[in-house]
């Protein structure tokens, strides 16, 4: 190409072309093109008629998609959003799930907690470094804006002259979700109301934004004919080419509302290698498990029988939910006709509450030999969190420690640095619960609980241990898995327990030896997730569950650290609440 370009171009310039070529090759094997880019991207955000699931429904996107742009960059890169907020009569804002933002809190995009929301109309600027390599994901973090379709991925690639310790030949991203019909406003009233209405489970299942609903069982018949259409183009399976005997890199990520999945290519092995940015001591599975928030990268080599098809499936598990299709999309061997349904039933997925294979790849996540991060031997402070479902003044909530969370709208970062003490409750809430008389495997009353905005301030730079404590819900027999996203920070998993953690010898059984570094981990029914984190990032800092409607009913608490250290605030994040009058060019 290059070549035939060059032969058309006057002699001298051709001349130029090709030194400069050279000059490119000598610094590329000089190591010297090693340069931080600036990336940038224009997006607007808007509410458009789409038919993921072959449902119309307003959706948001980003520049006309969802899931939005990737955003592609090297180690080191600075990324520039500029974010348009073209919803009409609604805020918004965007997380950048898994960059610890270092240096610039004040861009993790968390509504309430780092920034006052995008007002509609108005143009805002995310400007952040992505300073490692791995797969990340963004998403809006206003509200449950999220299930709306506001979301996408961050590949960052490796520096140059540096290779990952695998090979591939091809790369390629997935992101699954689950989905709703119902607006996000009608499940966040009905999660607010009295008597509560639940979310319920998805209509459909989405990979990489692909999902097919059986328009035959929709319950009221439509009146616009065009509403449900199982021909619609949106809903085309996702489909993804492989040619036969290559391996691929698939970056398979999960942004669902509320579902925990397990995801497979019928007939083919993966290896885990990476997981939330992190490389994994791989091994194999026919199932991957996936918890909200979490990314991995699987190697899957095409060498099977390369004259047919196979189905890419995902499923529920953790909930029952039989009305709820799997996920379909096709992994298509080249040349086949990628149109060409596999000629099997699509594999049937695990038991949806069977919790050992679940546990057993929670378990089998290490990190890799070579790339291991030693955790620090000690922490300086524990605090255990007991998730719990109660009522509060006749409202559903989660609450952590029996405090449900209620996120202000005069965003913590500001308000801790610029001293507005009356903007949230400066008592902290808990570091623990009564562990000798709380019994998990009951249905509790949990009469004490209560509602709180304060937050937990952790001393800069100590090391902090949180054990995640599930217990009973609500609902005799049940007790759900809950997947916990923390901002700013990797932390290192330190294991998973069953029952009721002890607090004296659990700890003797934690892995400081290889454990790998995440930032979204599942806590399994009635069992405990136990996590070590330096507080080294200052800021003011979420940390959650990840179902959209847990968070949104309390499961959360806010984590603040340095914030002496954290540099001017830009004025773009002011302007709400008590920040009104803030704004200092
Ligand atoms: O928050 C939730 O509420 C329901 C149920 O507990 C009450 O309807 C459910 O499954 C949740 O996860």
């Amino acid at each position: 190409m290059l070549f035939s370009n060059m032969v058309l171009i006057p002699k001298c310039k051709s001349r130029v072309i090709l030194f400069l070529w050279l000059l490119g090759i000598i610094a590329l094997l000089n190591g010297s093109a090693v340069e931080a880019r600036i990336r940038r991207y224009k997006w607007e955000v808007k509410y458009e008629y789409k038919s993921p699931d072959c449902l119309k429904k307003l959706v948001i996107t980003i520049n006309g998609g969802t899931p939005g742009p990737t955003i592609t960059a090297q180690q080191n890169d600075t990324i520039i959003v500029e974010l348009t907020n073209g919803l009409l009569t609604e805020n918004v804002a965007i997380h950048w799930h898994g960059i610890r933002q270092i240096g610039t809190p004040w861009f993790d995009g968390t509504e309430g907690v780092t920034q006052c929301p995008i007002l509609p109309g108005t143009t805002f600027k995310y400007q952040f470094v992505v300073d490692r390599a791995g797969t990340y994901l963004y998403h809006a973090h206003y509200g449950m804006q999220r299930e709306a379709g506001l979301y996408g991925s961050i590949i960052v690639g490796l520096p140059d002259g540096k290779s990952e310790p695998f090979t591939y030949d091809y790369d390629r991203n997935i992101i699954l979700n689950d989905w709703y019909h119902k607006s996000t406003y009608e499940q966040a009233a009905g999660l607010s109301a009295i008597p509560f209405q639940w979310v319920g489970e998805p209509q459909s299942l989405l990979i990489h934004g692909r999902g097919k609903f059986n328009c035959s069982t929709l319950t009221t018949p439509s009146l616009d004919a065009g509403i449900c259409n199982a021909t619609n183009p949106d809903c085309e399976p996702f489909r993804l080419i492989a040619v036969p005997g290559k391996t691929y890199r698939l970056r398979i990520s999960s942004l669902t509302a509320l579902s925990a999945l397990s995801f497979q290519i019928e007939g083919h092995n993966m290896t885990v290698v990476e997981a939330d940015g992190h490389y994994v001591e791989p091994f194999v599975v026919q199932n991957l498990f996936l918890y909200s928030g979490e990314t991995y990268s699987v190697l899957v080599k095409a060498d099977q029988d390369p004259t047919r098809n196979y189905w890419i499936t995902s499923n529920i598990v953790g909930r029952s939910a039989p009305n709820t299709p799997p996920g379909l999309g096709v992994f298509v061997y080249y040349p086949n006709h990628p149109r060409r349904s596999p000629p099997t039933t699509p594999p049937p997925p695990p038991l949806w509450n069977n919790t050992d294979p679940r546990l057993a790849q929670s378990h089998a996540i290490k990190a890799r030999q070579g790339y291991i991060h030693t955790p620090p031997s000690r922490s300086d402070r524990v605090i255990v969190f007991l998730n719990t479902q109660n009522t509060i003044n006749g409202n559903v909530r989660w609450s952590v420690n029996n405090v449900s969370f209620a996120l202000p709208h005069t965003p913590y970062l500001i308000a801790l640095k610029e001293n507005l003490t009356h903007v949230f409750d400066q008592t902290p809430p808990p570091d623990g619960y009564d562990f000798q008389n709380y019994d998990i495997r009951i249905v509790q009353e949990n009469r004490n609980a209560t509602s709180s905005n304060g937050v937990y301030r952790l001393n800069f730079n100590s090391t902090v241990d949180i054990i995640l404590q599930n217990a009973n819900s609500m609902s005799l027999g049940t007790s759900e898995t809950h997947p916990w996203h923390l901002h700013g920070h990797d932390f290192w998993v330190l294991g998973y327990g069953e029952g009721k953690f002890d607090v004296f010898n659990d700890p003797k059984k934690y892995n400081l030896v290889n454990p790998i570094m995440k930032n979204t981990v599942p806590v399994h029914p009635y069992g405990w997730t136990a996590l070590r984190f330096r507080a080294d990032n200052p800021g003011a800092w979420a940390f959650h569950c990840h179902i959209e409607s847990h968070f949104y009913m309390g499961m959360g608490v806010v984590f603040a650290e340095g914030i002496d250290k954290v540099g001017k605030l830009p004025s773009s994040v002011m302007g709400c609440g008590e920040t009104q009058g803030l704004y200092r060019p």
